[in-house]
């Protein structure tokens, strides 16, 4: 695993120092640095499960609704071992961010229990999903705070948390909760939609440089979920994926890589170095690619890194590996701000998650609306208002950025940061908990 040298609240600090440079910028009143320098709410909570065995364990969850100006809370849940609050709270700011960035009506919310999801069997992780719901239930409501899949939180684990809800608030309530399964209202195109706003942005982005799709190669880290249908949908495109990484290892093939193939064995729980060092029992890899060290795919010369896994990837003492021409990030914060600093001295553009993987909550919000409306849409028409959202907002960041003569990552936060701050403005000066 690569090393983070941060602690939760560093890369709290970090994600909050690069306000002060948006404050300045947008001459922001002092309300509203006062406003943003803490969440709105955080709650802890015990989550206690029986396990098969008989045994109670008790987990440690959080909901944290980092501002409400613009709108209800709105961000997902993660199951890792590592989360904590701290974490839980630079998420749920950047989905606040996130969500003004792309001119959603909502604020910023995250949740998280400690556990690994791994070691659970399907029952043990369905009593856990539906205790966490009831511990967060108070909180939470499609008007006040509306969570989501992140990390290891799948619509099957929303389906279970959806029907929890409807349990304890005696009523069919689908908006309480985005992701959800496409039978128990969820919207189509949610699973895809991370990847597939990403890979709008990058395309937004090279048709303004005059790249070409398939002039470009691709390594991407942390082939889960929302990395796939990037992959997927780059390599229709026309791009070529030459590397990607999980967890346990990477694999690298110069000539490019077939995403549906490897995915198709991920999804048996298979790892990507399985696929190269392997038996009979898996779709057998070794002529076709190599396997390559983490560390080694985050320094591959290529024309796109993406970063698809976790926070904190890309740090000071990495960053000067990186040899890629542009980053594109997927996961939230995968980048720190010193590494950012180093980046934009070199002219490695960083097209930032606060507009890169916004995909995902803008499906989110269609499902909302379909949700609250009983008007159900075809795949198509959500794609197409996907598209319609991301081109609008990224064009304006990209303008921004030219005008400005800023990076990427500061013209959307400019841009993300003018529609808080106007909120906070008009909601005047006396106003208690929402
Ligand atoms: N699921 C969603 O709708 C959204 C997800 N995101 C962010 O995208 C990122 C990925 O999310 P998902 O694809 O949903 O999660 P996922 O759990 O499906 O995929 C994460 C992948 O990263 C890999 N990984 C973990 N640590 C790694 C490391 N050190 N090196 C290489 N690979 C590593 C895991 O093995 C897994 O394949 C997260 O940061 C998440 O917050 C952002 C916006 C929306
Ligand atoms: O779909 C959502 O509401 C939020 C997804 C999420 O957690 C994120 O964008 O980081």
């Amino acid at each position: 695993m690569p090393s983070t040298p941060h602690t939760s609240t560093d890369l709290f600090d970090d994600a909050s120092s690069r306000l002060e440079e948006i404050f300045k910028r947008l001459a922001v009143d002092d309300d509203v640095r006062e406003r943003l320098a803490q969440p709105a709410l955080s709650l802890q909570v015990s989550v206690p499960v029986r396990m098969d065995n008989g045994e109670l364990r008790v987990f440690t969850g959080w909901r944290v609704q980092y501002d409400t100006t613009l709108g209800p809370a709105k961000g997902g849940i993660r199951f890792h071992p590592d989360v904590d609050l701290m974490e839980v709270t630079t998420l749920s700011f950047w989905m606040a961010i996130k969500c003004a960035v792309v001119g959603l009506p909502y604020g910023g919310g995250k949740g998280g229990v400690q556990v690994d999801p791994k070691k659970l069997s399907r029952l043990e992780l369905e009593r856990l999903s539906r205790a966490y719901i009831r511990a967060i239930a108070d909180v939470i409501g499609p008007d006040r705070d509306i969570p989501a899949p992140d990390v290891n939180t799948n619509p099957t684990v929303i389906g279970w948390m959806s029907d929890e809800y409807d349990a304890i608030a005696r009523a069919k309530t689908p908006a309480v909760i985005t992701g959800k399964p496409v039978e128990l209202g969820g919207s189509l195109g949610r699973v895809e939609s991370t990847g597939r706003g990403a890979l709008q942005v990058l395309n937004i982005w090279a048709r303004r440089m005059e790249r070409k799709p398939e002039d470009l190669t691709i390594a991407i880290q942390g082939f889960g979920n929302a990395a796939y249908h990037f992959a997927r949908l780059a390599k229709e495109d026309g791009y070529t994926i030459v590397a990607l990484s999980d967890s346990k290892g990477a694999i690298l093939n110069r000539k490019g890589l077939d995403p549906d193939r490897i995915w198709k064995e991920k999804t048996r729980n298979i790892n990507l170095q399985e696929l190269v060092y392997c038996d009979d029992s898996v779709t057998c890899l070794a002529d076709e690619a190599e396997a390559i060290d983490q560390e080694a795919l985050l320094a591959l010369d290529v024309d796109v890194l993406v970063l698809a896994a976790l926070e904190d990837q890309i740090h000071e003492d990495n960053v000067d590996d990186v040899r890629a021409s542009a980053i594109l990030e997927i996961a939230n914060g995968p980048v720190t701000s010193k590494a950012d600093a180093a980046l934009a001295k070199r002219d490695v553009p960083v097209l930032p998650d606060v507009l890169a993987n916004t995909g995902g909550v803008i499906v989110s919000y269609l499902e909302w609306i379909q949700n609250r409306t009983g008007d159900y849409w075809d795949e198509a028409t959500v794609n197409e208002r996907l598209r319609a959202r991301i081109e609008q907002e990224a064009d304006r960041v990209f303008a921004l950025a030219n005008e400005e003569g800023v990076s990427y990552r500061t013209a959307a936060y400019l841009q993300g940061m003018k529609r808080i701050a106007a909120g906070i403005m008009r909601r005047g000066h006396d106003h208690g908990p929402d």
